[in-house]
């Protein structure tokens, strides 16, 4: 079916008709101040320049309409952590070796709830990559509806190759320091890249032990047998792909019979495959940091899930078993494959300008992030003013913390609630997150911006808390 958005769009939403010039020109040079004072305070950190940037151009008809919120010097207050945490983590390897690294948690801002967000072990983790996460969190946590602030943390350790004592030593060692600093009702950390349901429990068993006690709600993505939530593993990539279907269906459009390339090959982007193909589409490609599979008969997700989620092997292996699929080396290639719908789940700033040009070359129609900031400016810039339908990050992967919310509230009401009546709040939590974004867009006349709505319509719900609650 064809499509078509009447109005060109990009992230910046200087143009609002309503506003005086005199009102957008003060909010512009507000927003541009802000920006280079975030710059010149930390020039190393690129990524979170990037976030902090999405943030400000969405938000200047905003400050212009509603200009008490640069008298109380909001922005101000949240691009700066309420605290960020750095230690020391050591552990010995397999050899006897004593090895260091340097551990982070950044508790952002917890106007509307306890921090919340996830924990990543990658060796490009440094204070510019936690900042980034960290503040995308406060908005895509406001989106979700649930009371839960904004955090985010890791580590610059590589678990590639590492046995399983290594992995749990390193993870009892991050916790020894980690304790002192959460809680569950002052920080509740969960997984990322690096992090799933074996790091979890390594690290949960080594609260437990420091701190006595039970407290379940101290860490989401727990093991089903310990307080985890059914959905936890599926809720991001599911939740992704209801936010895609919410979108496409607006346009008259669905996911059957669509073709789709996914990158990566962890936990977002298993499950936005496995959801994505119940639906009836065609998911041909994924990768893995080392290159890409195409398989023209459709992805088989199993196969997908023993390699990564149990053998942990690369994905290259999967051609052994499908002949008939390809593996090709260097991920990024994966945006040459046409296809009509695209779903960056691996990693920050993984499809950038040239991408987005060889996508909507091929017919792309729609593109939904899974993982965390995957499309850098000028590439979100170009599919929007190309009219592709366009779901952003702090919108489109929120099911994940959504649900890591509902685990919360099963921990506290000690009970366990069944897979269907989580999915489908989750299911319900992504239409309330695509009905917000779709609504705040059109409030500030930027109708299908669904970038600008969903920074809108998150900042507006941390700013008038951080209004009632004074200056803290
Ligand atoms: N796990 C969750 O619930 C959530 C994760 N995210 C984001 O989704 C993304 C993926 O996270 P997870 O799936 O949890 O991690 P994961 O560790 O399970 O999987 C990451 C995948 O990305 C691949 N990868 C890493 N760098 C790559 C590169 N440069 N090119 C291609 N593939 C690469 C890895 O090989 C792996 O297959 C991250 O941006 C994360 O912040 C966002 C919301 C929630
Ligand atoms: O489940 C959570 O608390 C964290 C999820 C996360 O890290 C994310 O949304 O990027």
């Amino acid at each position: 079916m064809g499509l078509t958005i009447s109005t060109i769009q990009t992230r910046s939403v200087h143009q609002v008709s309503t506003l005086t010039p005199e009102a957008s020109a003060s909010a512009e040079s507000y927003v541009r101040r802000i920006y280079e004072e975030v710059k010149r305070r930390d020039p190393q950190e690129r990524e979170f320049h990037q976030a902090v940037k999405e943030i400000l151009d969405s938000l200047v008809p905003v400050l212009a309409r509603h200009p008490h919120y640069m008298e109380h010097a909001i922005l101000e207050r949240l691009v700066e952590p309420e605290r960020s945490i750095s230690f020391r983590v050591p552990w010995s390897d397999d050899s006897g070796q004593i090895r260091v690294n340097r551990g982070y948690r950044i508790q952002f801002n917890s106007a509307i709830g306890p921090y919340k967000g996830g924990i990543r072990f990658h060796p490009s983790v440094y204070s510019g990559i936690v900042k980034f996460l960290g503040f995308e969190q406060i908005f895509k946590n406001a989106l979700t509806g649930l009371p839960i602030g904004g955090g985010k943390g890791g580590a610059d350790f590589d678990p590639k190759g590492k046995s399983d004592r290594e992995i749990m030593a390193f993870a009892q060692s991050f916790m020894t320091e980690l304790y002192r600093h959460i809680g569950p009702d002052t920080d509740i950390p969960a997984g990322d890249i690096g992090v799933g349901a074996r790091e979890i429990g390594y690290m949960f068993g080594q609260y437990k032990r420091i701190r006595g006690g039970h407290e379940a709600g101290v860490l989401t993505g727990k093991g089903l047998l310990y307080g985890g939530s059914l959905a936890r593993k599926e809720a991001t990539g599911y939740g992704l792909v209801y936010f895609v279907q919410e979108m496409l269906a607006a346009q008259g459009l669905d996911f059957h019979g669509q073709s789709v390339v996914v990158s990566g090959s962890g936990n977002v982007s298993i499950y936005a495959m496995e959801k994505a193909q119940q639906l009836g589409a065609l998911v041909v490609a994924c990768s893995d940091s080392a290159g890409y599979i195409y398989d023209p008969k459709g992805i088989n997700v199993d196969t997908v899930k023993r390699l990564k989620e149990q053998d942990r092997l690369r994905i290259s292996e999967y051609v052994k078993e499908h002949p008939h699929a390809v593996y090709t080396e260097g991920s990024t290639a994966i945006w040459t494959i046409p296809c009509q719908i695209a779903l960056p789940c691996a990693t920050q700033n993984e499809l950038d300008e040239e991408a987005a040009r060889t996508l909507v070359a091929g017919g792309v129609k729609a593109v939904g992030e899974g993982a965390n900031m995957p499309s850098t400016l000028p590439a979100i810039d170009y599919f929007l003013e190309h009219g592709i339908l366009f779901a952003p990050a702090k919108a489109a992967n929120a099911g994940g913390v959504a649900v890591s919310g509902l685990e919360m509230s099963q921990n506290g009401m000690r009970l366990s609630w069944a897979f269907e009546e989580v999915d489908e709040r989750l299911r319900q939590i992504m239409k309330n997150i695509y009905r917000s974004a779709v609504r705040a867009a059109d409030e500030y006349e930027v109708p299908g911006n669904l970038v600008a709505g969903a920074n809108i319509a998150g900042f507006l719900k941390v700013a008038d808390t951080m209004l009632a609650q004074g200056v803290v």
